[in-house]
């Protein structure tokens, strides 16, 4: 019926997800994704990849590139500890409004502040407007072809740290090879694999774990 993927998604998630459950919201997410139509969530499989470096990294701030209906967002925010922020920006006003909706029904919109805009344009106003220094953790999720230019902004922009994580989506598929290439050379980085599946198929993909040097 909603007239579009998101806003089917979202529906989805307000009728079979319990108010204030991050959890339920999120396997309804994967329910819906997996049994019905397909949607470029992480997964669950990719998400508990994301998820074992969120508790590992424990970050104070976290940046997401691409919030789409949220999956990700949720993921993350749910396991932050107390006091820690998640900014996550995203270029499609339609994708953040029902994002907005996904992370209220979860009851994880005090964790995380959602821009909407262009991340090259965002990336250079972060540290005035939350009055931060550097991001703890990255979750790179946007589109391919920013990847690089993005991870460069950051770098640009003094936004990492000594130890700063990257970690970044899809690098196989649909791929970012020049993002790859980048992380894997550069001395300013130590880059780890993680073959995967991607999201709801059995289909080849793989997330980039980087560690900014410094
Ligand atoms: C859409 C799509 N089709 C076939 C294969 C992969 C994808 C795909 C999968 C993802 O996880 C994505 N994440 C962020 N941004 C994307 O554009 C994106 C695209
Ligand atoms: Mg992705």
């Amino acid at each position: 019926s909603g007239q579009s993927r998101p806003m089917r998604i979202l529906q989805f998630v307000q009728s079979a997800a319990a108010p204030g459950d991050a959890n339920s919201a999120i396997c309804a997410v994967d329910s819906y994704c997996a049994n019905v139509e397909w949607a470029m969530n992480v997964g669950d499989k990719k998400g508990q990849i994301l998820d074992a470096v969120v508790l590992a990294v424990r970050p104070r701030w976290v940046l997401e590139l691409g919030t789409y209906c949220g999956y990700s967002t949720m993921r993350i925010a749910r396991l932050l500890p107390p006091g820690a922020r998640l900014v996550t920006l995203e270029m499609n006003q339609h994708y953040a409004q029902v994002a907005k909706q996904i992370l209220g029904h979860a009851g994880l919109d005090t964790q995380v502040d959602l821009l909407v805009g262009a991340s090259s344009a965002l990336i250079p106003q972060l540290k005035k407007k939350f009055e931060m220094e550097t991001f703890d953790l990255i979750f790179i999720d946007h589109w391919k072809a920013s990847y690089l230019p993005d991870a460069r902004l950051l770098e640009e922009c003094g936004l990492l740290a000594p130890g700063t994580v990257l970690l970044a989506d899809n690098v196989t598929c649909p791929g970012a090879p020049d993002y790859l290439q980048y992380v894997r050379n550069s001395p300013r980085y130590r880059s780890e694999y993680f073959p995967c599946q991607l999201e709801y198929l059995q289909v080849e993909d793989g997330m980039e774990k980087s560690v900014f040097l410094g």
